[in-house]
């Protein structure tokens, strides 16, 4: 058993608003780089864990987490089309143990997945289907939000499970880390903006275009006086990352949402990726992990972060 971690912010915007050419070229390196170790791990298995942004999963029934046997990707924005390829018997393993863990996992047997699962698995990966993949959709998006003990103690099942596999497996968690894109709140929502949300699957064309514009419109003024949504928290992101990387995971337990939320953007929760992530590979043994890269970047609405681990 090797288990390597990594977890990447991910963002549609990349590659559709793009800040200045030193940025884009540092990140371009970082993710190359990230690859090249990927491909030299050569893992016999991936876990994504993973956010939805209502498109694959809605309110008509939100669940907190949901594992797969089968997905095929919604292409939104410039990520990639098709099925994943899941180890289906390997992901039923996986799920009976969970639940043995007292953990109740949604299960999917053909899950809709967007950008929020495939950008990361094509950016350090090339594809959708190079390696086995179990992919872990964790409620990072739709409020409201089962507590971040809840996320750690998922992270903490799968780490075990994936301990007792005589497999390399890389462990990704992708999100985070502070921002507040444009994503609407069902709470006052105009009743066609909570029909969508409660059950707005396969979207037109045309809709799709309309939501994908509107995040494009957003980065160009997003940490701007003339942008009313929460700016991107430098502090608070690295010293979240500090807290994973020096191993202080129990510290989690403590976050409280409002105040994330409040402080950090609405969508920072996507950092529960990373916190089952760390769980996973917690509960293999002592890790040791380090900060690759960091850089709040407005024109992509994200506090952009990477950081690999290992276990020792
Ligand atoms: O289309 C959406 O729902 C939101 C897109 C989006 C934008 C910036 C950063 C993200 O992490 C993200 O997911
Ligand atoms: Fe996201």
């Amino acid at each position: 058993m090797t288990i390597k971690l990594k977890c990447l912010s991910h963002t549609p915007l990349r590659g559709l608003n793009d800040p200045g050419a030193d940025v884009v070229r540092e990140v371009d390196d970082v993710l190359s780089r990230m690859r090249a170790e990927v491909e030299a791990f050569d893992p016999e298995l991936i876990v994504v864990f993973a956010p939805d942004h209502y498109n694959g999963l809605f309110y008509d029934l939100m669940p907190q987490f949901v594992i797969a046997t089968a997905a095929e990707s919604v292409a939104d924005y410039n990520t990639l089309p098709g099925p994943l390829s899941i180890p289906k018997e390997l992901a039923m393993d996986m799920t009976r143990f969970i639940l043995d863990s007292d953990i109740d996992i949604a299960l999917s047997h053909r899950l809709q997945v967007d950008h929020g699962c495939t950008q990361t698995l094509e950016e350090l990966t090339g594809s959708l289907t190079r390696y086995p993949v179990i992919p872990i959709i964790i409620n990072s998006v739709a409020p409201p939000f089962g507590p971040y003990r809840r996320v750690r103690k998922l992270g903490e099942a799968v780490g075990r499970f994936i301990a007792g596999l005589d497999k390399r497996v890389l462990v990704l968690g992708t999100g985070g880390l502070s921002h507040e894109p444009p994503v609407p709140l069902i709470a006052d929502a105009p009743q066609e903006v909570a029909n969508f949300l409660i059950a707005g699957r396969n979207p037109t064309p045309e809709a799709r275009a309309q939501r994908q514009a509107r995040t494009i419109a957003t980065g160009k003024v997003f940490g701007t006086p003339d942008c009313p949504l929460t700016p991107l928290n430098p502090e608070w992101d690295r010293a979240f990352i500090n807290t994973l990387v020096e191993g202080r995971l129990d510290k989690v337990d403590q976050f409280d949402i409002q105040e994330i939320s409040k402080t950090a953007g609405r969508s920072t929760h996507e950092i529960r990726t990373w916190v089952a992530a760390f769980a996973a590979l917690s509960a293999a043994g002592p890790y040791a992990a380090r900060n690759d890269y960091y850089r709040p970047i407005n024109e992509w609405i994200a506090g952009y972060g990477v950081v690999s681990a290992e276990t020792l």
